[in-house]
């Protein structure tokens, strides 16, 4: 009976599950979400490369280890500090993207609420949305190549740099005057914010997805680009065939009518609904009686 008791409390007693609390379910349930997160952003960037690298090198220590293979371990562990830097330096780009995209995330922002005040207003007008669009497929027509990006919340400050300010309204004879072949702005890409057009041959960042179709040029890449690096809306129309695409998110979407992107843009308008004003309303005036009282 004893040696029962003893082997229990020796072997079995540990295994008790220790207490659970709401706030460990909510810690597993956090660190899974960012270690699927994790496992997705590796297998979809050159990072995948650098995990494969690293099983075999972890191979390679563990066969050297279980031979004892002293030099070799020496300089494993001399190489490890000069390792990390090298892969941090390496992998710049990919880091710098997985920040941003954390910062672009629709799953977290809300929960801050950040973009609230941004939201409230109307990002541009009806007229803006008809000129975008009859000037895309204006410049189709004619195959004119053209690329056209709309800012949302994330600034492009840092690509209008690159371009020629031109802060104008935005209508469709601007923008068929800027991409018109053999004029001083047509090469580059036009920046739309709200209402006006800010910029024109600006120069974007060209996308290293490998999966983009070989057919498109440094255009389409740019276009996808530039979406991969901010949360905008770039509209691209092509040279070669006249073909209107546009980029979201890194995403490209090929060949697209013109009722398709005006419900794009009308989708990114923030046109204030009827409901949303009684609410506003309805809040100033409980604050102006709040106020008298
Ligand atoms: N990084 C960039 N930023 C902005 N515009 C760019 C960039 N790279 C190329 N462009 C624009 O794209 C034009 C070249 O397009 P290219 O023919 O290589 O692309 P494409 O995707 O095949 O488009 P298309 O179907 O119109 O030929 C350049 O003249 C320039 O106006």
């Amino acid at each position: 009976m004893e040696t029962i008791i003893n082997f229990f409390e020796n072997y079995v007693a540990w295994l008790s599950f220790p207490r659970i609390q709401v706030t460990d379910i909510i810690e597993i349930l956090m660190i899974a979400f960012a270690i699927y997160h994790v496992i997705v952003w590796v297998k979809q960037t050159r990072a995948w490369m650098l995990v494969k690298g690293l099983i075999v090198l972890l191979i390679l220590w563990l066969i050297a280890s279980i031979l004892n293979l002293n030099v070799i371990l020496w300089i494993f562990f001399k190489s490890i500090n000069v390792g990390i830097t090298a892969v941090i330096i390496v992998f710049q780009p990919e880091f710098r993207k997985a920040l941003e995209q954390l910062g672009q995330n629709n799953l977290v922002m809300p929960l801050f609420n950040l973009n609230e005040s941004k939201d409230k207003n109307e990002r541009f007008s009806d007229q803006t949305v008809a000129g975008i669009v009859k000037a895309t497929f204006d410049l189709a027509k004619t195959k004119t190549g053209a690329l056209i990006v709309i800012e949302k919340e994330i600034p492009l400050n840092e690509f209008e740099k690159t371009g020629i300010a031109i802060d104008s309204l935005v209508s469709s004879q601007l923008l068929i005057n800027i991409f018109e072949h053999n004029t001083p702005l047509h090469d580059g890409a036009v920046i739309i914010r709200n209402n006006r057009l800010a910029a024109a041959t600006c120069y974007l960042p060209l996308t290293d997805n490998l999966h983009v179709s070989k057919d498109l040029g440094t255009r389409h890449r740019a276009g996808i680009g530039v979406s991969e690096a901010s949360d905008c809306l770039t509209v691209i129309v092509s040279e070669e065939t006249g073909k209107v695409s546009i980029a979201i998110g890194g995403t490209l979407i090929r060949n697209v009518d013109g009722d398709y992107l005006r419900n794009k843009l009308i989708a990114i308008q923030n046109k204030p609904v009827e409901g949303n004003n009684k609410k506003v309303k309805l809040w100033k005036g409980r604050t102006k009686i709040t106020k008298k009282s």
